[in-house]
């Protein structure tokens, strides 16, 4: 349960209003790779400006914001990373997600946003309304999004592997399985497994590229196509959706958790990864707030909570409904096992 936040002063409301100004700080600063250059040194504003494609006077204005954030700090006359930043954002490191929010969450979500208001009040104009299908009917969208959405998703994926045993599955069905991931994250840690993933053809190109980079052409497959048209491969003894609900009409989604009973094997498991706000819609704060972001572009989406999901899978007849945290604070995994 996340106990959500009660605001008392003008300043809480002020860091909400201007925090849009904080998050272009740090896509600029990526975009100039400002933190790879502060890895590990402490430069002044004009070695950074040498190393980038800033001029000295505005890369000092960019690193006071960055220390004012606190992305960055001062280091006698120069400036550094942070912990974080060292850690987060620096190029080649373990844990860099740099690229991720500069692809997706800037050149992708944050225009979204923009739309937002018309988007709430059901105003939007039909070319606005981006469905997954027309929007990666582009290739160079489908390449960006998926791109980063892959660096994203391996660790999720990981933990996965631990949350659910899969040891017994042979043939997984990975419905809005994007580049793959999840599939290949889980088949390193299941060698009995093979999967079968649907998504739309642009991605599949994407996702074939990084399927074979691992060696796992042979056990991942592609059947391009639209989950909600298309016929599903028959007969799974597992079926993902890992990001599918956010990105669909609400109302599609009871269908989906049936579609799925009816695909899988007796005895074969199911399981729902996203965005779920609790119960008592006090948070979290993330999850609510990628909720919103999905119906600045999906206005039919839907806010949904981890116990509407597992009661649509008990009300579909799956059993041992388990539902689990994820990414702490943004995601949640339900899952449950169709009888034997
Ligand atoms: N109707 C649909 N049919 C097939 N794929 C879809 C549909 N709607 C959305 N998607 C895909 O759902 C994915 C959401 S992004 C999540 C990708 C992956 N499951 C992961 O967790 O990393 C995108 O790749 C979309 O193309």
């Amino acid at each position: 349960m996340s106990a959500a936040k009660c605001l008392e002063s003008a300043e809480d409301i002020s860091d909400i209003a201007f925090g849009f100004m904080g998050s272009k700080a740090l896509f600029s600063a990526l975009n100039s790779d400002v933190f790879s250059l502060l890895s590990e040194k402490t430069l002044l504003p004009s070695e950074v400006a040498e190393g980038s494609n800033l001029d000295t006077e505005r890369a000092t204005t960019l690193l006071t914001a960055l220390t004012a954030l606190g992305l960055v700090r001062r280091d006698g006359d120069g400036f550094t990373n942070s912990p974080a930043a060292e850690a987060f954002l620096v190029k080649g490191k373990k844990y860099d997600f740099g690229d991720y929010l500069r692809f997706q969450i800037d050149r992708q979500m944050y225009p979204f946003m923009t739309q937002l208001n018309d988007a709430l009040e059901g105003t939007l104009e039909e070319e606005q309304v981006a469905s997954y299908e027309e929007w990666f009917s582009d290739a160079q969208e489908a390449e960006l999004y998926s791109q980063s959405q892959h660096a994203g998703s391996l660790g999720p994926g990981r933990s996965l592997a631990k949350l659910v045993d899969l040891s017994s599955v042979r043939k997984l069905l990975d419905i809005g399985g994007g580049t793959g991931a999840f599939s290949i994250s889980l088949c390193k840690a299941y060698p009995g497994l093979r999967s079968t993933i649907l998504d739309f053809p642009n991605v599949a190109e994407v996702g074939k590229g990084f399927i074979e980079a691992e060696g796992l052409e042979n056990r991942i497959t592609y059947q391009p196509g639209n989950a909600l048209k298309d016929t599903w491969p028959a007969q799974a003894d597992a079926v993902l959706m890992s990001y599918l609900f956010s990105g669909v009409p609400g109302a599609s989604i009871p269908g989906l958790v049936r579609k799925s009973m009816d695909t899988l094997t007796p005895g074969g498991t199911y399981m729902v990864h996203d965005f779920m706000v609790d119960e008592s819609r006090e948070g979290p704060k993330l999850a609510a707030l990628w909720q919103l972001q999905h119906t600045a572009f999906n206005p039919e989406a839907k806010s949904i909570t981890s116990t509407y999901v597992s009661g649509l899978m008990e009300a579909a007849g799956f059993k041992d409904v388990t539902i689990k945290e994820m990414i702490p604070g943004m995601t949640s995994l339900v899952f449950g096992r169709k009888p034997a």
